[in-house]
C-alpha cells in the first residue's frame, strides 16, 4: 500500500476536542487522531492529561487539500472563540508517506550530522566515522529523542557552541538534562567533554531507555539517570538543558533557574515560536544570549549573571 496522505493537525484546548473531532470526521470521512500534545511531540503515555491537545484529521493528498485546509481554518476561527482558553493556532499540514506507518520512523531515522562534530546514528545503521566525529548511538525504543527533531537538534547545537567557547573546548560541568527522553543530550554532553551529568525524566521508561543508551555509548560512568524530581536536586549546574513544552518550562521556571550556577547556562527547547515571549517572561532573572529557530520551534539560551 503506497497511498500518501495529508495530516492536518490542530492544537486546541481539551474542551474543544470533541467538537473539532466531529467536524473533522464529517469533513474527511476518515478517523481522527487525538494526541495529548506532550505525548505527540515529546513523551510517553504515562504523562498526566494536558490542557492542550492536538487533533489530527487525514485527507487524501490531492487537489481538494487546499480547500479542506481553508475549511478547517474557518471552523477554528468561528468555533474557537466560544471556548474560553482557546488561542488561535493555524492548522499544520504534513504529508505522510504511507509505506508502513508503524515502522516509518525507523526507515527515516538515518545517521545525521548535527553541528560540526556530532553525528547521531541509530544502532541498526552502519556509519563510517570521520576524523573528529563524536558519534552518538541511539536506540530510542519508546522514548523521544532520535536527535532529528528540531527541538533536540537545537539543544545539541547549543551544547556544542558552549563547548567551543569553553576553556579547553570542553563542555563545562556539571550538566543537568531535564526530560532526558532517550538520553541523547546527556550522551552528547559526555562526548563534548562534560565530566559529570545528571539526567532526569518523570517517565521511568525513558530512564530505562537512557540507561541502555548510556551503556551503549560507553558514558554510563559519567551520567546518573533517574526519575529524581527537580526540587530534590542541588543547584550549581554549569549547564542545564530542558527540552520540554513551553507550558511545562514556565511551570518549572523557578526550579530550573535555581539549578543554574552563577555564570552558567540554561538551554530551553520544545518551545513553539509563538510561545517564546510567554517563556521569556518567566526567566527574566537570566540574560537571553541566543534564540535560534527551526521550523515552528524556538530554542532559548540564557546565562545566569555572575
Ligand atoms: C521532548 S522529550 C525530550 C527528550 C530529549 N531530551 C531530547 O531533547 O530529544 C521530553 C521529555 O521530558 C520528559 N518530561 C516532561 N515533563 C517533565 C518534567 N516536568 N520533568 C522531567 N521530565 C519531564 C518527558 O517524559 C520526555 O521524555
Amino acid at each position: 500500500m503506497t497511498t500518501d496522505w495529508a495530516e492536518i493537525a490542530c492544537e486546541v484546548p481539551s474542551e474543544m476536542v470533541d467538537t473539532l473531532a466531529d467536524f473533522l470526521v464529517e469533513l474527511t470521512g476518515n478517523g481522527v487522531g487525538i494526541d495529548n500534545l506532550h505525548l505527540d511531540t515529546f513523551s510517553l503515555d504515562t504523562l498526566e492529561d494536558t490542557p492542550l491537545k492536538s487533533v489530527k484529521g487525514y485527507l487524501p493528498l490531492d487537489d481538494s487539500l487546499e480547500e479542506m485546509r481553508i475549511r478547517v481554518e474557518q471552523f477554528l476561527a468561528q468555533t474557537g472563540p466560544s471556548f474560553p482558553s482557546y488561542v488561535y493556532a493555524p492548522p499544520v499540514v504534513t504529508v505522510i508517506r504511507n509505506e508502513d506507518w508503524a515502522n516509518n520512523w525507523k526507515v527515516h531515522f538515518k545517521p545525521v550530522r548535527i553541528g560540526q562534530r556530532l553525528v547521531i546514528k541509530p544502532t541498526w545503521e552502519e556509519y563510517r566515522k570521520q576524523e573528529g566525529d563524536l558519534v552518538i548511538q541511539i536506540d530510542p525504543g519508546m522514548a523521544f529523542g532520535t536527535g532529528a527533531h528540531p527541538t533536540t537538534k537545537m539543544c545539541l547545537e547549543a551544547l556544542e557552541r558552549i563547548s567551543f567557547g569553553a576553556i579547553g573546548g570542553k563542555l563545562p560541568g556539571p550538566v543537568l538534562d531535564v526530560g532526558t527522553g532517550s538520553g541523547v543530550l546527556s550522551i552528547a554532553a559526555a562526548l563534548l567533554g562534560a565530566e559529570e551529568i545528571v539526567a532526569v525524566d518523570i517517565d521511568p521508561e525513558a530512564v530505562r531507555v537512557t540507561i541502555e543508551n548510556l551503556e551503549l555509548n560507553g558514558v554510563a560512568d559519567r551520567v546518573a539517570a533517574s526519575t529524581t524530581s527537580l526540587e530534590q536536586l542541588p543547584g550549581g549546574f554549569q549547564v542545564v538543558v530542558a527540552n520540554i513544552l513551553a507550558e511545562e518550562l514556565v511551570r518549572l521556571a523557578a526550579e530550573l533557574t535555581a539549578r543554574v550556577a552563577p555564570g552558567g547556562w540554561l538551554i530551553l527547547s520544545g518551545i513553539l515560536t509563538e510561545k517564546e515571549e510567554f517563556v521569556c517572561a518567566a526567566f527574566t532573572s537570566l540574560e537571553l544570549v541566543e534564540n535560534p529557530k527551526e521550523l515552528e520551534w524556538s530554542c532559548l539560551s540564557f546565562r545566569k549573571p555572575l
